[in-house]
C-alpha cells in the first residue's frame, strides 16, 4: 500500500519526527532616551517562538475510552527495571506536530506563502476534539503501530457517523506513519477500503 520514494524524497524524511524547535525569547533589553535617562525592559517570550505544540497528548476533549487507553499504551513506554531504574519500554508513543513543511530542506520548491501558512491535515483544526483526535503509538520489536483515534463532530458523514473520507485519511495516517517507522518516507500508492459498519460520531476507534 505504502512504498518507499528513495531519493526522490530524501528533503522529506523523518517527518514524523522534525526535530522539536526550543527557542525562548526572554532577556533584558536596556533603552537609552533623552527624557528618561536609562529605561529597563524585559521582553517576554513571543508566542512565535514556544514549543510547538504535540497533539499526540491528552487534552480536555478525549473522552473515557480515549484516555484508557492511551494511559494502557503509554505506561508501556517506560518499564522500570529490578533497580528501580527507568528504563524505555516496548511501545513509544509517536509525537505529531502540525508542521512539517517549516523544517524540511531541499526537494520541491513552494512559495514562502505556501511553506508559512501549509498544515498537515489532520492537525490543523485548533478546537480540540472538533475533528481527529488521535495518538499512534509504535512497538519497534513487534513491528507494530495502534493508533486511537476520538472522532469528532466536524467529520460527520452519514447524519451522525463519520464520513468514510475521513476514516480513510485516519487508516492512510496510520499506515503512511507505520511504513515510514519501518522503511523512509512513503506516499501512499494505492488505498482500498471495505467499509463495514459505520463509526458514530464522538466514538473512540482503536486499531
Ligand atoms: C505524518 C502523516 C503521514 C501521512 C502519510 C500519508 C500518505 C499519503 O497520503 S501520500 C499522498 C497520496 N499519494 C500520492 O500522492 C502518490 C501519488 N503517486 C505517485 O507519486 C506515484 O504513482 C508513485 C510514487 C506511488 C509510484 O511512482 P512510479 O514512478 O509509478 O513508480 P514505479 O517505479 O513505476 O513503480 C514501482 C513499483 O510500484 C508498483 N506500483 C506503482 N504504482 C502502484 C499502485 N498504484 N499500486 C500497486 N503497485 C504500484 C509498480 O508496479 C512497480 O512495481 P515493481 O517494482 O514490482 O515493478
Amino acid at each position: 500500500m505504502a512504498r518507499s520514494l528513495g531519493t526522490f524524497l530524501k528533503g522529506f524524511q523523518k517527518l514524523t519526527f522534525l526535530p522539536v524547535v526550543r527557542t525562548h525569547l526572554s532577556q533584558t533589553l536596556t533603552c537609552i532616551s533623552p527624557r528618561s535617562p536609562v529605561r529597563t525592559m524585559v521582553a517576554l517570550p513571543l508566542p512565535f517562538f514556544t514549543k510547538p505544540r504535540d497533539f499526540s497528548l491528552p487534552n480536555s476533549s478525549w473522552g473515557p475510552e480515549m484516555l484508557r487507553l492511551y494511559e494502557h499504551y503509554n505506561s508501556l513506554t517506560e518499564v522500570e527495571t529490578l533497580g528501580g531504574e527507568k528504563q524505555e519500554g516496548p511501545w513509544q508513543r509517536l509525537p505529531s506536530y502540525n508542521r512539517s513543511l517549516k523544517y524540511a530542506t531541499g526537494g520541491l520548491y513552494l512559495s514562502k506563502f505556501i511553506q508559512s501558512k501549509a498544515r498537515l491535515f489532520t492537525r490543523n483544526m485548533r478546537n480540540p476534539g472538533a475533528a481527529f483526535e488521535y495518538v499512534i503509538f509504535f512497538n519497534k520489536e513487534k513491528q507494530r503501530c495502534v493508533c486511537i483515534f476520538q472522532a469528532g463532530h466536524l467529520l460527520e458523514g452519514p447524519p451522525g457517523c463519520v464520513h468514510g473520507g475521513a476514516i480513510a485519511t485516519m487508516i492512510d495516517t496510520v499506515t503512511g506513519t507505520h511504513a515510514s517507522q519501518l522503511y523512509e518516507a512513503v506516499m501512499t500508492a494505492n488505498l482500498n477500503i471495505n467499509y463495514r459498519s459505520p463509526i458514530p460520531l464522538g466514538s473512540t476507534v482503536f486499531d
